[in-house]
């Protein structure tokens, strides 16, 4: 192992507490989006938010999310204080701002992984805001997670199983239908090999997640998220810890994504790939929605560049 996949390992493991959202998932068929895969993809994205303004809480043609009033607070403090957000179904869409602005927090309340003081939100016509994580995992909206100690400690496979696990019940199913089990697990161990072809972590498949460089680590984290087959998909910087030659290669998995009619909702520092990826900028600061928009008009839009320089952060430069 070189030096520089050493470092990367040592980054991942200040995960939040891993508890893999989870639905059964079997089929390997393309997920439902809605959109046109393909290159089509990218171009009903750019037209479909073509008239948008670039303006907080501004409505879109087809949001697949649409969060209302939600606010989080811890003690005296507000994290989270969004009034309106919309994400746009099939775009690849950036969630940026500087740190402690809440992003993270956003992400936990919007999958189950934490509740709010008050607020509401629908997901692909489900009001998603009392879901637990595994219910919101089930209706097709999914984070990705870091690896925790404990999932290092697996194979690369394992952990590609038990992203496809229910939280709940499984138990009871495998009891009460082992040969209806049978057929799910086979099913889910197709998939996983698929998955892991794709992201070319196939050869790594009985390795330890922990022996996987920074990068890979993040290609499986995705990988994993995938098996629940999902309809949007959550990434909570997927460039961190990655050296720069996995770099292209991360992003050019997230454009596939979009190909695939899946929408992306990913927190990013890295102005760069934000830049190259994404087709809708949202920023946060001080727990709000500041304001939205193309990644150029956010470049050259004041609010951003002066709640950047707020927060005395470098990403001001980009
Ligand atoms: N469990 C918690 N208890 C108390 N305060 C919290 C908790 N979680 C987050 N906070 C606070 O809420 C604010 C928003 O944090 P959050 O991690 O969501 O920001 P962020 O935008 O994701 O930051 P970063 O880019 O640094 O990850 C911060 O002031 C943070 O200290």
């Amino acid at each position: 192992m070189s030096d520089k996949e050493r470092s990367d390992n040592e980054r991942s493991d200040t995960a939040p507490t891993e508890k893999a959202p989870a639905e059964q998932a079997a089929e390997t068929a393309p997920p439902a989006g809605g959109t046109p895969a393909g290159k089509a993809g990218i171009t009903a994205a750019k037209a479909a938010l073509k008239d948008v303004p670039p303006e907080p809480g501004a409505s879109k043609p087809d949001p697949i999310l649409t969060a209302s009033g939600v606010r989080r607070a811890f003690g005296g403090l507000v994290a989270v204080d969004v009034d309106h957000l919309e994400v746009q179904r099939g775009t690849i869409t950036a969630l940026i701002g500087p740190n402690g602005a809440g992003k993270t927090t956003f992400f936990n309340l919007l999958t189950g992984f934490d509740r709010p003081s008050q607020g509401t939100w629908e997901f692909d016509g489900h009001r998603a805001n009392r879901m637990r994580s595994y219910q919101v995992a089930r209706a097709g909206m999914v984070r990705t997670f870091q690896l925790t100690k404990a999932l290092t400690r697996m194979s690369v496979m394992d952990n590609m199983l038990i992203g496809a696990h229910s939280q709940i019940g499984e138990r009871m199913w495998a009891g009460l239908f082992p040969r209806l089990w049978k057929r799910q697990e086979a099913a889910n161990r197709e998939r996983a090999l698929s998955l892991l072809e794709r992201f070319k972590l196939i050869d790594k498949r009985d390795d330890y997640a922990g022996e996987l460089s920074g990068g890979q680590r993040k290609l499986l984290e995705m990988a994993r998220a995938l098996m629940l087959e999902p309809k949007m998909i959550m990434l909570d910087e997927p460039m961190a810890g990655v050296n720069p030659a996995l770099k292209q290669s991360l992003l050019e998995h997230i454009k596939d994504l979009r190909e695939d009619g899946m929408t992306v909702l990913f927190v990013e520092h890295d102005m760069d790939m934000v830049h190259e990826i994404a087709d809708w900028v949202a920023v946060m600061a001080a727990g709000q929605l500041i304001t939205e928009g193309t990644p150029d008009q956010i470049s050259a839009d004041q609010r951003v560049i002066d709640a950047y320089l707020g927060a005395h952060h470098d990403a001001a430069q980009h």
